[in-house]
């Protein structure tokens, strides 16, 4: 199976982002373009083909590509982003992936969805996608995305999220479907029918890379000891850059299945 993912490169407006928990404080564009390359390194060193969306250099968010576009199966449902600074990222997106022979769906207006409020957890016998409520997307965008995936047999789920900015932002899942997070910015960590408290706030946040294999950032390292004691691979990057914008290692790919 070809392991494919899209990335899109960071625009030289990045150190405006946008920011909505964090105080602003600088952000070294330069490293920030360097972190990038290693992040897209450490994909391909892991077996993974990267695709770049073109690069929208009037829209400082559009490197954090996951929120543009929620995958599943061979099904991309074009998102709308909560912020309309963002809105315009989203058509190169579609655009790639159309190219790539994806079938498009959209979430339409009045519905806003960011694909960092989407965690999925896909099963043989089926998938569950927990979306999260907060100040990104909003109830519509939630129905819209149900309505496209209840067709390919998955489970959408409504979750809180204030304390954070995306719901990947609180919690992400291990390979098995164990949910991690770092229990001060969960909202409902006894919600989660398997939930692992992480020491860390970068701790909670993991890309599956393979079945025993997570991405993460070098900021946890307690949270990469305790899952390696758990018998995963951990691949570490340096993101620094991008933490400062309210980004995390979710946020810089997302990954297709063939
Ligand atoms: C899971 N996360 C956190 C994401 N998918 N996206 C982060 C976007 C950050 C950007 N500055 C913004 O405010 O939109």
């Amino acid at each position: 199976m070809t392991k494919r993912a899209l990335v899109r490169r960071p625009g030289p407006r990045l150190a405006e982002g946008l920011l909505t928990h964090l105080e602003r404080v600088p952000v070294d564009v330069d490293l920030a373009r360097r972190q990038w390359e290693g992040y897209v390194a450490a994909l391909a060193a892991e077996g993974w083909e990267t695709v770049e969306v073109p690069p929208a250099d009037d829209c400082p968010d559009a490197v954090f590509v996951e929120d543009t576009v929620v995958m599943y199966g061979d099904l991309a449902v074009i998102t709308r982003p909560g912020a309309d600074e963002r809105k315009p990222e989203t058509a190169a997106t579609e655009a790639t992936l159309r190219d790539l022979g994806y079938r498009i769906a959209r979430i339409e207006a009045p519905g806003t969805l960011d694909g960092g409020d989407v965690l999925k957890h896909v099963t043989p016998e089926g998938g569950t996608v927990w979306v999260g409520l907060g100040g990104r997307t909003n109830a519509a965008g939630l129905d819209k995305l149900a309505a496209h995936l209840a067709p390919l047999g998955a489970r959408t789920v409504g979750v809180p999220v204030s304390l954070v900015l995306h719901l990947k932002s609180a919690v992400t899942a291990l390979p098995d479907g164990t949910v991690l997070g770092y229990p001060p910015l969960v909202d409902d960590p006894a919600g989660w029918p398997e939930f692992l408290a992480v020491p860390e706030e970068p701790g909670a946040h993991v890309v599956v890379l393979d079945p025993s294999t997570v991405l993460m950032s070098t900021s946890a390292p307690a949270t990469r000891a305790l899952l390696e004691d758990r018998g995963l691979r951990v691949v570490a990057v340096d993101i620094s850059e991008y933490e400062k914008l309210e980004g995390c290692v979710t946020c810089l790919s997302v990954r297709l299945r063939d």
